[in-house]
């Protein structure tokens, strides 16, 4: 899917900024940030540490509000927590006292709405966690645990999914599976992800396309279209295509850090005009 054509932006970031007061003044974390996300679309945001990428995409989710700018989901402002987005994070944050059928269960319990089984137990399926149910976090590996997180997730049938760096904390072999397992899960049932990573090969795996951010205060620098065809084998990853789309886009980020580091920084800005 392309975020270029005539389909209506499933999400629409317009001139987002962000200015956190601090103990030493206002920071302006990201500033004038705009993106378009197709309807079924991939996108990774990767760029350098403390660039912006996690507010950028809690803005999207409506769980933190914007100095300027804003988010708007199927063309309507998204101004608070909402129902049709979902967010996974690095932790699965499961509640250890309960077993994993309950950990899905609590968020509709808060909410006083019913879970639809049939549902969950075709993602517990999906992910490979059919007959866990009764298992308590602890009982579970760091792989088992973030495919649970991915469950509760899905489990109110998201149209979007926003996703916090969810496989940085995960060895490199589990994270190559749940890459996998969640582009299977998205070829089975499209929904429109935009995911943060600190990993090249991850974005380039996963996404339609990478944007990369600049330093802060994080803009988007440039936005790589990924056109390898799906589902993205070992095989597909392993070509000249990536390896060359790979160092383009670790050169633009390393250079913009390298650009930083070589002029005398000001960690406190203005917020943009
Ligand atoms: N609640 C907050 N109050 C003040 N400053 C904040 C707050 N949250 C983030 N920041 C600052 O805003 C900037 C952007 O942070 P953010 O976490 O969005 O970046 P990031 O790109 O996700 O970082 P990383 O890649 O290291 O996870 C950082 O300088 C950070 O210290």
């Amino acid at each position: 899917m392309n975020a270029q054509s005539s389909v209506q932006p499933k999400l629409r970031v317009r001139g987002a900024t962000k200015v956190y007061s601090t103990g030493s003044g206002d920071l302006l974390a990201i500033d004038r940030c705009s993106l378009d996300v197709a309807p079924g679309e991939i996108v990774s945001i990767v760029g350098p540490s403390g660039c912006g990428k996690t507010t950028l995409l809690w803005s999207m989710s409506g769980l933190h509000g914007l100095t300027a700018g804003e988010v708007l989901l199927d063309g309507k402002p998204v101004k608070g927590p909402n129902p049709e987005i979902s967010m996974v994070f690095q932790e699965a944050n499961l509640l250890p006292w309960r077993n994993l059928d309950a950990n899905i269960n609590f968020p509709f319990e808060i909410k006083g709405t019913k879970p639809d089984r049939v549902w969950i137990d075709e993602l517990l399926q999906m992910v490979g966690l059919e007959g866990f149910g009764a298992r308590f976090p602890r009982e579970l590996s760091g792989g088992m645990r973030q495919r649970a997180a991915l469950v509760r997730a899905l489990s109110f049938k998201p149209s979007v999914l926003l996703m916090d760096e969810p496989f940085g904390a995960l060895d490199s072999f589990t994270r190559e599976e749940m890459n996998r397992l969640v582009e299977q899960i998205w070829l089975d049932r499209p929904t429109t992800i935009v995911l943060i990573t600190h990993s090249i090969e991850e974005a380039i795996f996963m996404s339609d396309r990478v944007v990369v951010m600049s330093a802060r205060p994080g803009r988007v620098a440039n936005i790589y279209p990924v056109p390898f065809p799906r589902p993205r084998s070992l095989d597909i990853m392993a070509t000249k295509e990536v390896f060359d789309l790979t160092n383009a886009i670790k050169r633009e980020i390393v250079g913009d850090q390298k650009s930083r580091f070589s002029t005398p920084s000001a960690p406190v800005f203005q917020a943009a005009k």
